[in-house]
């Protein structure tokens, strides 16, 4: 017997419980195993399964006022049937309260949790009755918790915030994740011009923005799979953010330049780099596995651009080939993707500070092993999507001392006007909810000798 919509929430939910999976990779296997299903149902799977993953700790907040059991003691079958039931009955108008109620009530005892029925009913019950009366923290009770709870935010990440952010900053910037964004394109203008492409889309009823900062971004929605929007397969277009292409643009690439991307994949600076330094130049794109590396292949192929060269390389350890070799050395390091917690809404569940001091120290290490990799006057791009000091300038900062040959050049000539006040100091921070791209830091470091 196939199952239904919400069994299939309820197996991705228990995947990313029981195998701390990000919800992105669970929800994405499951569509891809059940291709069967229309529109309707692979988008109430999607809402369903993000909602839930995006508002886990407000639900909890909201479930724990009628639950004798904490929803974390909770079995974890019964814990994620409550949230869904909770994030139906809060977020989404698909069926009646007590319809909802009902369903969540015959799922558990079809799970092989009957006695359990009368417990998920009374608390579904309760949740419904006093739906409009319920009382969240305010910001009397304490800043922390009051965030935490009004944006689904762990307190730890919500404090680690508050140390480089004031209260309205950090409560814009959680915020954006409330936020419906289209998907943010970058037109392959080795193919086509961004005002050819975007009359195409319109034509085929796909809604189109212009994008703020970059000429050949675009904003779109309004589609199904981005696999089905006309001139994916011809590679017209990439998904990029903004943010991501203006790490290309703060670079100045010239036409003939070689770069060296080392933490390529999937591609997408590599693409953007390729199509900057034309068939003259040449990019080394490199990452740490086959698989990864694979991905960009995949990539350039579908954009058909031939004047790069994939390989599998550990950005850890030094290259001896490519010494001085590089007129651009694009680093797009790891980190800890708190820039992106409005997109991939689990992020914020696995961040703590700790982390980011580890993966601070990843990167120092990177950065030291690229200063090799760069020509005499040429650029170093220190890039990452999060948005905390210790990985952006306290990371810069400990370069810029061990490495007297290099010095922070001014991106205001590589900016739009805009931005290009911020970005005269070398360095700049984009936020999610305060800029209209994803959080980003973007750095240029010029090598003097
Ligand atoms: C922020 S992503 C890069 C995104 C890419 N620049 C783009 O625009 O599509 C970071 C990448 O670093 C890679 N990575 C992590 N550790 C690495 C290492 N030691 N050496 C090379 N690549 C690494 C990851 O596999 C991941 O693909």
């Amino acid at each position: 017997m196939s199952k239904t919509s919400r069994e299939i929430v309820l197996d991705i939910l228990l995947d990313i419980d029981r195998n701390d999976r990000f919800a992105g990779d669970a929800l994405g296997g499951a569509l891809r195993a059940n291709q069967f299903m229309n529109k309707k149902e692979r988008a109430y799977i999607s809402r369903l399964t993000e909602g839930v993953t995006e508002q886990k700790i407000r639900l909890d907040y909201i479930l724990n006022q009628f639950s004798k059991t904490k929803i974390k003691k909770c079995k974890p079958v019964i814990r994620c049937i409550l949230r869904m039931a909770a994030y139906e009955i809060f977020y989404m108008d698909a069926v009646p309260d007590e319809a909802a109620c009902n369903e969540y009530v015959n799922l558990t005892g079809k799970r092989g949790f009957r006695t359990l029925k009368g417990y998920v009913n009374g608390v579904l019950r309760s949740v419904c009755r006093n739906k409009a009366a319920i009382t969240y923290p305010s910001m009397e009770d304490g800043v922390e918790s009051y965030l935490s709870v009004k944006y689904s935010v762990p307190e730890e990440l919500v404090g680690f915030l508050l140390k480089e952010y004031s209260t309205d900053q950090l409560e814009q910037i959680l915020q954006a994740g409330e936020q419906e964004r289209g998907t943010t394109i970058r037109v392959n203008t080795m193919q086509t011009t961004t005002e050819k492409f975007r009359n195409i889309l319109i034509e085929k009823g796909i809604k189109v923005e212009k994008g703020y900062y970059n000429q050949t971004s675009l904003i779109i929605s309004g589609y199904d799979y981005i696999r089905t929007v006309p001139g994916f397969h011809e590679g017209l277009f990439t998904v990029q953010d903004e943010s991501s292409s203006l790490q290309v643009l703060a670079a100045g690439i010239r036409s003939g330049d070689v770069i060296l991307d080392v933490c390529a994949a999937p591609g997408g600076k590599t693409m953007y780099a390729a199509e900057q330094t034309g068939e003259q130049g040449h990019v080394y794109a490199r990452d740490i596995s086959e698989e990864k590396v694979d991905k960009i292949d995949e990539n350039l192929e579908r954009l058909e651009l031939h004047n790069v060269s994939t390989k599998v390389w550990d950005a850890a350890v030094p290259d001896p080939d490519m010494i001085e070799k590089a007129d651009v050395v694009l680093a797009d390091l790891p980190c800890s993707g708190l820039g992106v917690m409005a997109r991939k809404n689990d992020i914020k569940y696995h961040v703590t500070e700790d982390m980011v001091r580890e993966l601070a120290a990843i990167q120092k290490t990177i950065l030291d092993v690229c200063a090799a990799y760069v020509k005499p006057g040429g650029t170093l791009i220190y890039s990452t999507c999060t948005i905390d000091r210790i990985e952006n300038e306290e990371n810069v900062t400990t370069f810029l001392k061990a490495h007297e040959e290099y010095e922070l050049e001014s991106l205001s000539d590589y900016m739009p006007e805009c931005l290009k006040k911020r970005a005269e100091k070398g360095y700049i921070t984009l936020l999610q909810g305060v800029d209209h791209c994803d959080g980003f830091f973007i750095s240029r470091l010029r090598r003097r000798k």
